[in-house]
């Protein structure tokens, strides 16, 4: 699809109430992740442009490593809620990404590497306590999200990951070109979701364009969508107010002019 038959689809309002096919399903959902994933948030030009400093690429590893930890949380729940054994079987992959099969193994050992090499202190960054209450509500939300609603909802919420690997590759080469303090090894993590994120995402695209089966479900996952969305677009916002303006850390949060050595 081109770039103005995306734009041209408004993603809050569907007007009329026939069903949708598959084709015009996924057109709607590339159009919501056009418009607001959060690729297009100013925190992420600061990031991948190298003008950040050290203390706020810390600030970011370490509100990250919240998500990364709940992801298996809220994997584990929407397992939890499948009663067919072969999507349970498929699904069940994805915490063993993360969590890996043994100790330091996974991509929650990674992230870790990642944190490590930035010099933040790893009792610290499992612990939690310095995050920003944003990041916390942004992701319980997300959890509570996947609990409570259908599980065509829950996975549809999976789908920013179509959108993710464009902004890893960004990412990736953009931190590498521009921070001393960054290499290689330290962004493994994202080498691993590279080829994850698609398998993952092309996964949930098809099992959401085969079961939204009516105009009421296919609105359900466009909601879906546009809700995680709000998630990784507020966990942005957070680190922005705190870390490049105004700079208004909440108390108890990370203070990297404090920790960066
Ligand atoms: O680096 C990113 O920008 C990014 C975005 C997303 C996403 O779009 O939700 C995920 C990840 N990374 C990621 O690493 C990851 O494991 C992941 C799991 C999920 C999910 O919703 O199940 N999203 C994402």
């Amino acid at each position: 699809m081109n770039a103005s038959a995306t734009q041209a689809i408004d993603t809050d309002f569907i007007g009329d109430d026939a069903l949708l096919t598959p084709a015009q399903l996924e057109a709607r959902l590339r159009a919501i992740g056009a418009e607001r994933y959060h690729d297009k948030h100013p925190f992420h030009h600061l990031l991948h442009s190298g003008r950040l400093n050290r203390g706020q690429v810390q600030a970011w590893a370490l509100n990250r490593f919240e998500y990364q930890r709940c992801i298996p949380l809220k994997d584990a729940a929407l397992l939890a809620r499948i009663e067919d054994p072969q999507l349970r079987r498929v699904w069940r992959q994805r915490i063993v990404d993360h969590d890996g099969e043994r100790d330091g193994d996974g991509g929650i050992a990674r992230w870790l590497h990642l944190t490590d090499a930035l010099g933040l202190d790893r009792a610290m960054v499992e612990s939690g306590r310095a995050l920003l209450p944003a990041t916390r509500f942004a992701v319980q939300a997300y959890i509570h999200f996947v609990r409570e609603r259908s599980l065509l909802e829950a996975i549809a919420s999976s789908l920013t990951e179509l959108f993710a690997p464009t902004i890893i590759g960004q990412r990736v080469s953009g931190m590498l070109a521009n921070y001393d303090f960054v290499s290689r090894q330290s962004l493994a993590y994202f080498d691993s979701r590279l080829h994850q994120a698609p398998q993952d995402a092309d996964f949930a695209l098809d099992y959401v364009k085969r079961n939204a089966l009516t105009r009421e479900q296919q609105d359900a996952v466009c909601a879906a969508l546009r809700f995680k969305c709000e998630v990784l677009w507020s966990m942005l916002d957070a680190l922005h107010l705190a870390y490049v303006e105004p700079r208004l850390i909440p108390p108890g949060a990370f203070r990297p002019d404090e920790a960066a050595a």
